[in-house]
Order: structure tokens, then sequence, then C-alpha cells
């Protein structure tokens, strides 16, 4: 299993480019399955996540060809995927390809929305709560269908197609909103999504079928209405830039000091963070090329923040924030309201001396000086990015354990640091 190997107390200066969105190439690979026409997707990141859902689509029966490098392409430019569901040949979504990603149980809207009937296996994903599917499995009922769940499989039926319908979600979910979205996009007559998630992604996904024949309005506030239409067709389409990467880096930045041009970011998607480390201390100036980050001298101010759905400070960036606070001058406070257990980093970051406790779902950081590198344990895939920033201003060195988690979400993460003067190195075997 490969390891990280960092030696801290670098400053991290030059340009880290950022990658086409995760938690938007997805959804957005899984709307092919849509359309009998080709979607082309631009900028799709090179991450394991993305490689496991080109084998579930490809069990579907999906072509998915990725195109090279061309001459005078970026180096790190992301991959552009042609996909095309011609023919879906299997509507089943196995429990061996779903339990390793959360993202892929979503397959179940363009399965039952085109071929009106899917198995898929309940799925995996990041251990940070129980993460259940009802209001998933509630959205689609309301569309028509007809669910149970067996041996682990949710089945789904709409044996006359999917017919509009108005879903109110009691919560506000991500991936209760992509299911109902993409479900609705072929069903019969209009739906209307409330208290849908407002997240950018989603947003990037709505273009996309838009782009696609659908007709939605709305996306990116609480009430999306769709209009049902017989068929979609092919489109093309760029995949957002992650806001989650690049407050990341950001953060990492304001933890060991530095001066870094976060190229391709978009300021607007990650407003929230921005905000908290300008409050921390550290200096976020928006350009055209992306966001520059610096902190040069001052020390970390602590902060009081609480996790929201967008445009609310993001639990993606929870774990990170907390690594940064564990060298504030001062008590910072970090409530996570989004998933119940996402606090597996607090026993990681104890290894490198951080003082946190935890009172419900409030952590408690008490900043120190100083940290000290340590062998640590990834054990999902943003609290493993937060042992990395930790690490990154350390003194001394840290190997971090079990990096598949990182490999889910952020693209050449070793080569981005290390051309900034970080110092870090990946371990094979
Ligand atoms: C691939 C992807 O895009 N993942 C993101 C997505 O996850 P995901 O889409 O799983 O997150 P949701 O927004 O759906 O979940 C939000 C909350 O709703 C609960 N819930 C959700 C569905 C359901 O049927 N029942 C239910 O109770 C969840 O347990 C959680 O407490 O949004 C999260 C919140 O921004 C992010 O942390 C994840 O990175
Ligand atoms: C929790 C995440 O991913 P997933 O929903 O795929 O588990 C994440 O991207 O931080």
């Amino acid at each position: 299993m490969d390891r990280i190997r960092i030696v801290g107390g670098n400053k991290l200066n030059g340009i880290i480019p950022i990658s086409g969105a995760k938690n938007a190439a997805l959804p957005l690979m899984i709307a092919s399955l849509l359309t009998d026409e080709t979607l082309i997707l631009d900028n799709v990141p090179r991450l394991a996540d993305v490689a496991q859902l080109q084998r579930i689509l490809g069990n579907h029966g999906l072509d998915i060809m990725s195109k090279g490098k061309r001459p005078g392409d970026h180096e790190y430019q992301g991959q552009t995927l042609h996909i095309s569901a011609a023919n879906i040949i299997d509507t089943t979504a196995p429990y061996e390809l779903v339990s390793k990603m959360r993202a892929s149980f979503w397959v179940i809207a363009p399965l039952l929305a085109r071929m009106h009937v899917a198995k898929v296996s309940l799925p995996g994903g990041c251990a940070i709560g129980t993460r259940p599917v009802d209001l998933l499995i509630m959205a689609l009922e309301k569309l028509g269908a007809e669910l149970q769940i067996d041996g682990g499989y949710v089945i789904a039926r709409a044996p006359g197609g999917l017919t509009g319908a108005e879903i109110d979600f009691p919560k506000v979910t991500v991936s209760g909103t992509h299911v109902a979205l993409m479900a609705a996009t072929l069903a019969k007559g209009t739906t209307v999504i409330n208290n849908a998630a407002c997240e950018p992604e989603i947003v990037d996904v709505a273009d996309c079928l838009n782009k696609m024949g659908a007709k939605i309005s709305g996306a990116g506030t609480p009430r999306i209405v769709i209009e049902g239409v017989k068929k979609l067709h092919g489109a093309r389409h760029t995949v957002l830039p992650d806001r989650i990467e690049a407050g990341t880096y950001a953060m990492a930045v304001a933890m060991t000091g530095g001066d870094v041009q976060l190229a391709g970011a978009r300021p607007e998607l990650l407003q929230s963070a921005l905000d908290v480390l300008t409050e921390a201390g550290a200096t976020i100036t928006p350009n055209n090329e992306g966001i520059r980050v610096t902190r040069n001298g001052a020390g970390i101010s602590p902060v009081k923040v609480t996790t929201a759905p967008f445009p609310g400070f993001p639990t993606d960036l929870q774990a990170q924030l907390m690594a940064l606070m564990a060298c504030a001058k001062g008590s910072s406070h970090i409530t996570e309201t989004i998933f119940e257990n996402r606090f597996m980093h607090v026993q990681e970051l104890a290894r490198f001396g951080a003082r946190i406790s935890l009172d419900g779902e409030t952590a408690i950081i008490d900043g120190i000086a100083k940290l000290r590198g340590a062998p640590v344990m990834a054990t999902d895939l943003r609290a493993s990015v937060s042992l990395v920033i930790a690490a990154l201003a350390a003194e001394g060195e840290t190997t971090v354990n079990r990096v598949y988690h990182l490999d889910r979400g952020f693209e050449r993460l070793e080569e981005k640091l290390s051309a900034c003067g970080a110092t870090i190195e990946r371990i094979s075997g």
C-alpha cells in the first residue's frame, strides 16, 4: 500500500493548477446514461473515483474513450472523456463496484428514467456517518418508481416511465438533488424540487443537462423546476474547477506561509472558506488567473466556524481547517452539522501534538506553536489531506499511510505540492 512521506517546515511558493471537480465530474459522467448519443466531458480529473466510475459505466455497456494529450496542452490539463451510452446492456450496478464509491449509486436515476428499470447495490464511500439513501428513494418514488430493497440492492421499476411531481426535501441533500434532477429530465410533465441543494456542482450538472436538451430552471436556488422531455441528445461540457481542492491548497498555504497562485480556481465557488481564511490571517487576492493566497509573517488567528450547505462553509473543508487551527494563536471552535461522524481526523491530528477535544458536534482546538511529524493513518478523503496539511507545517518527518483515500479526490497531490517547495514523496508498495 502506498505511503506519503513529508518533511515539514517549508513555505509554499509557486503556482498550483486546480483540477476539475470530482463532485461534478462523477454526476456528469453518470448523466451520460440519459442519452444514446455521445457526451463529451472536458477537464475531467484523473482520480481513482473517476476510474472506478468508468468501470461501473463500462459494466452497463457504455463505451468510454479518453483522449490523450495534444501539443500545447498544459501538463496538468484534465482528460477529455467521450462517453457513449448507445447501448445499455446491463441495468445492474453490482456490489463489488458500487461499494467502493458513494456517488456510483446515483446511476439508479438515469437508468430508471431511460430504461425504466435498475438494480443498484446500496453504496459505500467515505466513512463519515451513516449516509442513508432514504431521501433519494423518496424522490424516485415521488416520480412514480416502485422500489424495494432485496439482498443489499435497491430494485427500482417504473414500467410506464417516470412522471413529474413535487419533491420536498426535508433537509438539503446533494445526492438527493442530483438523483431527482437526472430522473426528472425524462419524466412526463413538470417536476419541482423544493429545498434543493444549491452547490455549484448541481448547477454544473444542470447546465450540462440543458446542453443535452433538458429543460431545467432554477439550479443554484432552493427551487428547481424541470420540464420533462422525451429524449436527450449528445453535448460537450467542461467540468468546473474543484472548489474543495482550491480551498485545501489555500489552507495549506495559510498553514505553512508563502505565496501561491491557485490557477483556474473560481473565488465565487468558495467565498465562505476564503472569508474564514482571511479572518485567520491569510491574504486572499482573486485575480484573472484564479486566486492568490499569501501569508507572510503574521500568525494564524483562531476562528469559529459551522459547516453548512452551500453557500455556507463546506463540510469537505472542515478537516483541513481543523489542521490549520491546530497552530492558531488561541482557541477555535468548529461545528460539523452535515455528517454526524466526520471527526475521524481528530485522533490522527493528535499524533502531531494537536490539542483538540470534542463536545458533541463541536471540536474545540487549542492552537499550539508547533506540530511535530508522526506516522499517521488516512481515514477518509478530506481527513487524509488534513494530515498532509499538518505535516507540511510540522517539525520533522511524517508518513501518511493508506493514501488510496487521497487518490480518490486529489490529482497529483505530491507533484503539485513539491513544485511549490514542499518536501513530499510517495513511497510505493
Ligand atoms: C460525491 C459527492 O458529491 N459527495 C458530496 C456530497 O455527498 P452526499 O451527496 O452524500 O451528501 P448529501 O448532501 O446527500 O448529505 C447531506 C446530509 O443528508 C443526509 N442524507 C442524505 C441522503 C439521504 O437520502 N438521507 C439523508 O439523511 C446525509 O446523511 C447527510 O447527513 O455532498 C456532501 C455535502 O456537501 C459532501 O460532503 C460530499 O463530498
Ligand atoms: C465525502 C466525499 O466523497 P463521497 O461523497 O464520494 O464519499 C468527499 O468528496 O469529501
